[in-house]
């Protein structure tokens, strides 16, 4: 893994790790982080699209340090590729373990997220042209 300083994209979403989010080691389950992510990406490819999205891919997912309860949790995307109907949107969580009260901020995990713009019946359509 190579350091990143400073987070890559704009900042989607920020939220709170609660202690509903953990698994049985006690740190925040991958499933939660995932789940963060998708919502995040989601946002930023339904503005690209103006409309109803689905997700169809993630790919090069990779954790890098565990998430502690009481962590803000921050997911910033970027805009990797658009196709005719597809976006691909690359996710980033950083994470600002508040609760200690240092100025600490390092990425957690990263990903690929694939979304297709769809109609009203569930069928790709094309991205609007700007
Ligand atoms: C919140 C959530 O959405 S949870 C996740 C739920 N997700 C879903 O339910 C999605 C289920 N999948 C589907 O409904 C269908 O696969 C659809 C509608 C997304 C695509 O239907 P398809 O018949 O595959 O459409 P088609 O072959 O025309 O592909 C459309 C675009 O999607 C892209 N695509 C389709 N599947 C994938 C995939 N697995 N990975 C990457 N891109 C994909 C294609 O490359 C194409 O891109 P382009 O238009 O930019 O060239």
């Amino acid at each position: 893994m190579t350091e990143q300083v400073k987070p890559t994209g704009e900042l989607l979403l920020r939220t709170l790790a609660m202690p509903a989010d953990t698994n049985a080691n006690g740190d925040i389950f991958g499933g939660w982080i995932m789940s963060q992510m998708d919502m995040a990406g989601g946002l930023m490819a339904k503005a690209i699209s103006r409309g109803r999205i689905c997700t169809v891919a993630v790919n090069g997912m990779s954790f890098y340090r565990p998430v502690a309860v009481g962590d803000a949790v921050c997911v910033y995307g970027n805009v990797r590729r658009l196709g005719n109907a597809s976006m691909e949107i690359g996710l980033e969580v950083w994470v600002r373990p508040i609760a200690k009260g240092t100025d600490e901020h390092y990425r957690v995990t990263e990903a690929i997220f694939t979304y297709v713009a769809i109609d009203a019946e569930g069928k790709p359509r094309p991205l609007p042209k700007s």
